[in-house]
């Protein structure tokens, strides 16, 4: 018996969109809703009249305005696409002009913080759907995006309860548009996944160049020269954004401090059993987080059945 198909979602289609904040991430979802025609009009604001006309150059805005109040005015869709730790006050300043029946979205590494930083500023009869692409680079600024960077990746969405079942809808079928696989998650929940996945690698890469940088003259020297291999890979994302990264270890401080106490555990025990000369023990360990890391690889990827449609639609390769 052959399967039939999964049903292609209807694409979501929006009056105005307004980006706030238009670096690697707003730039790379503008150029997905450019792509698939997806919104009338994009207005997008950033801190510096020369990203806002860089936006204008890039062709991902039809206008950049300085203004928030005039940025938002009118939009179907709010996306904030800035560092998480500048939303509350954005939206406190955007937040009386909201139209009625709009949506306002994020994409910001941390979630709890978000709910609770924008949620007391968006009026009744506002929408407030909180997202996160699991997707990124160690690259920031408008130029920095590309519309392929979300796709065969998650995004998770956390709508506080009771949230409009229409917006959620509507976020999820845009995070699908641009090729995530969309899961909704309480914020509490994600914030202790990422500090795992996400927060903590970032914090020993940044450490791993810091301590490198801490060296003597003549052996920082020969980090630089023979940094090809273990060291480069490792630490690509200690090239990421300061600001972003920043604000991401304030705002899931607990989570984060939670995790970092069990590496630290860990990283103990692997000294005390390198000290000790326990052979087996480094072994042991080593072989059973190579099958993790293995099924990691192999977990991702897996290709979705709704993801392959929607390539054959765009005809483009389902299995690439
Ligand atoms: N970089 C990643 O890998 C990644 C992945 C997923 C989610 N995120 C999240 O996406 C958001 C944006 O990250 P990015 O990588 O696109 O950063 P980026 O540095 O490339 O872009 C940030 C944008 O925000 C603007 N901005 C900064 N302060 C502002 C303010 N006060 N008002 C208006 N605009 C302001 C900047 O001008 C810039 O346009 C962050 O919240 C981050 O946590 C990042
Ligand atoms: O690939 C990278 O450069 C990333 O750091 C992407 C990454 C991640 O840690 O996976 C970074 C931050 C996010 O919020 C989501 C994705």
């Amino acid at each position: 018996m052959t399967e039939s198909p999964a049903p292609v979602p209807a694409l979501p289609r929006f009056g105005k969109v307004a980006f706030i904040g238009i670096g690697l991430i707003g730039s790379s979802l503008a150029q997905v809703m450019r792509q698939q025609g997806l919104a009338g009009h994009i207005a997008a604001t950033a801190r510096s009249a020369e990203t806002r006309a860089k936006a204008l150059a890039l062709g991902l805005a039809d206008s950049a305005p300085d203004s928030l109040a005039d940025t938002v005015a009118g939009a179907d869709l709010v996306m904030l696409c800035a560092p998480v730790g500048t939303y509350g006050g954005l939206a406190r300043a955007f937040g009386p002009h909201l139209k009625p029946g709009a949506i306002v979205s994020d994409v910001g590494s941390v979630k709890q913080a978000v709910v609770r930083d924008v949620g007391p500023y968006l009026p009744e009869g506002v929408h407030f759907v909180p997202g996160h692409p699991i997707a990124g680079t160690e690259h920031s600024g408008p130029e920095a995006g590309f519309p392929e960077l979300f796709r065969d990746r998650w995004c998770i969405l956390t709508p506080p309860p009771g949230t409009d079942a229409g917006a959620v809808a509507t976020v999820r079928a845009l995070w699908e548009a641009a090729g995530s696989q969309v899961e909704v998650m309480d914020p509490a929940h994600h914030d202790q996944v990422l500090a795992i996945t996400s927060h903590l690698p970032h914090l020993i890469a940044y450490t791993i160049v810091g301590t490198a940088d801490d060296l003597e003259e003549h052996l920082m020297r020969e980090v630089l020269k023979y940094s090809a291999s273990g060291f480069r890979d490792f630490t690509r994302i200690a090239a990421s954004d300061p600001v972003m990264w920043r604000d991401v270890f304030l705002n899931n401080r607990e989570a984060v401090l939670d995790i970092l106490q069990r590496f630290t555990e860990d990283l103990t025990a692997l000294q005390r059993a390198i000290r000790w000369g326990e052979g087996d023990k480094l072994e042991e360990l080593f072989r059973a987080t190579r099958e993790i890391r293995r099924g990691i690889m192999d977990y991702g990827q897996h290709v979705p059945e709704d993801v392959k449609m929607r390539r054959l639609r765009r005809g483009e390769d389902p299995a690439d």
